[in-house]
């Protein structure tokens, strides 16, 4: 059994970024990284642009200007100005290449052929200048920038309709059991709904992962070997739950050996989650989890999470920690080191009653995870402690 400090280190050196390239759609490739860099196919603005309402000139040694004519938004015609001429003006219109200044309207009163400033306006004022964000054949957004809102509002507004990005991992979620059955259906005696799987894929959607694969299977050798197979040979990342214990029907390490899963690490030093199992074939990690619901959710967020991130090269490779102090007090048993649910609220946290594997309740209300190592035996109320804080 090794330590929770020593498995978190063999996860963070066993995954490795996916390097592999995929073409999005730019509006659906929000939190995508790119794998290249963007040039601009056009000048931003693209014409110069006129950043206020108000009168675009071509400048001359009096506050009085002719107004010759108007130019909207969108409008394509060019008027042309003499020396001392105006054109009434609007924000985002082109404004002339024979105009040198725009002065907004509040600085002007207006005779109807002829305006008159109250101060003369400097060259250039509030004109957009042709490509000052980006020229045509310049790099508009360098290879490894996350793809923000702000940088999907950028790349379209170049006109760029798909982008090359590094691909997501295709995840697989292995749910085993005899005694599953889906929610919805009929809850006969012996049986219980399936809920691991929902919950880790709400917990990989929350994360912005959306390639997911569910598999079911029943208590059976060659049918737990078939269906890994397939989840490890078609996916990146292979979730497992259940059937990774000791039991006579715990089919998951077998198989896995079969399959010439090489292991990393079985069985950490912890509670819940002691029968963790983490291995890879080939370039696919492989996380069989405890099948106890709460187990496999704190399993989740202490080794799976670093796994996504490192696959996506994004940072924290883990969740933040911080400390608190705690608000209530908790009887440690045993020496195992201990994930709490908890809740967390501005430097105070309270260790929530029922902390069992089996218990999704109290999970439900969780916030954070408070890390109570082995050393500690009780948290007594004012004590100050690790918390992990969840991204719920
Ligand atoms: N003799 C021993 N027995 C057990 C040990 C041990 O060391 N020696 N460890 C216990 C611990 S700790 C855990 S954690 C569990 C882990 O067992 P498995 O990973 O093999 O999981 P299962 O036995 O298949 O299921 C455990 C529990 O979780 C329920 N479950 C499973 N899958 C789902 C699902 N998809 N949705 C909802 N609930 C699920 C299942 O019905 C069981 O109640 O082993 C202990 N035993
Ligand atoms: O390791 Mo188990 O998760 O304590 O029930």
């Amino acid at each position: 059994m090794i330590s929770i400090s020593e498995a978190i280190s063999i996860v963070k050196h066993s995954s490795k970024p996916l390097l592999k390239e995929t073409i999005k759609r730019v509006e659906k490739a929000g939190g995508y990284i790119l794998f290249k860099d963007v040039i601009s196919p056009i000048n931003m603005p693209p014409f110069r642009q006129s950043a206020m309402d108000g009168y675009a000139l071509n400048l001359h040694d009096n506050l009085t200007y002719t107004l010759i004519g108007e130019v909207k938004a969108g409008d394509g015609h060019q008027p042309t100005l003499k020396k001392g001429e105006a054109v009434r003006i609007f924000t985002g219109a082109a404004v002339p290449d024979s105009a040198n200044a725009v002065m907004m309207q509040e600085k002007v009163s207006n005779t109807g052929n002829s305006i008159t400033l109250e101060i003369q306006a400097n060259t250039q004022q509030n004109i957009r200048p042709l490509g000052e964000q980006v020229k045509t054949g310049d790099i508009a957004l360098k290879k490894g920038s996350k793809l923000t809102p702000a940088a999907i509002g950028y790349l379209i507004s170049l006109g760029i309709t798909e982008v090359s990005v590094f691909k997501k991992p295709n995840i697989a979620l292995v749910t085993t059991g005899n005694e599953l059955i889906e929610a919805g259906q009929e809850l006969t005696f012996g049986k219980i709904y399936e809920s691991n799987s929902k919950m880790l894929l709400s917990a990989l959607y929350s994360l912005k992962f959306y390639d997911v694969t569910l598999y079911k299977v029943e208590d059976n050798y060659t049918k737990t070997v078939e269906t890994l197979q397939t989840a490890i040979n078609d996916n990146d990342l292979v979730l497992i739950t259940g059937g990774i214990s000791v039991g006579d029907y715990d089919f998951v390490g077998k198989a896995l050996n079969e399959l010439k899963v090489q292991e990393l690490f079985y069985k950490v030093k912890q509670k819940p989650g002691k029968p963790l199992f983490y291995g890879k074939k080939n370039d696919t990690q492989i996380f069989a989890l405890p099948g106890n619901p709460a187990a496999a959710l704190s399993c989740f967020y202490v080794y799976v999470f670093i796994a996504l991130q490192k696959l996506m090269n994004r940072d924290p490779e883990e969740l933040p920690r911080v400390t608190a102090k705690s608000v209530s007090s908790f009887k440690k048993k045993g020496d195992r080191p201990q994930f709490l649910k908890a809740i967390y609220n501005n430097g105070t946290v309270e260790i929530l009653e029922g902390q069992n594997s089996s218990m999704l309740q109290t999970f439900a209300l969780s916030n954070a995870l408070v890390y109570a190592p082995e050393t500690f035996t009780d948290i007594i109320e004012g004590d100050t402690i690790e918390v992990i804080l969840l991204p719920v």
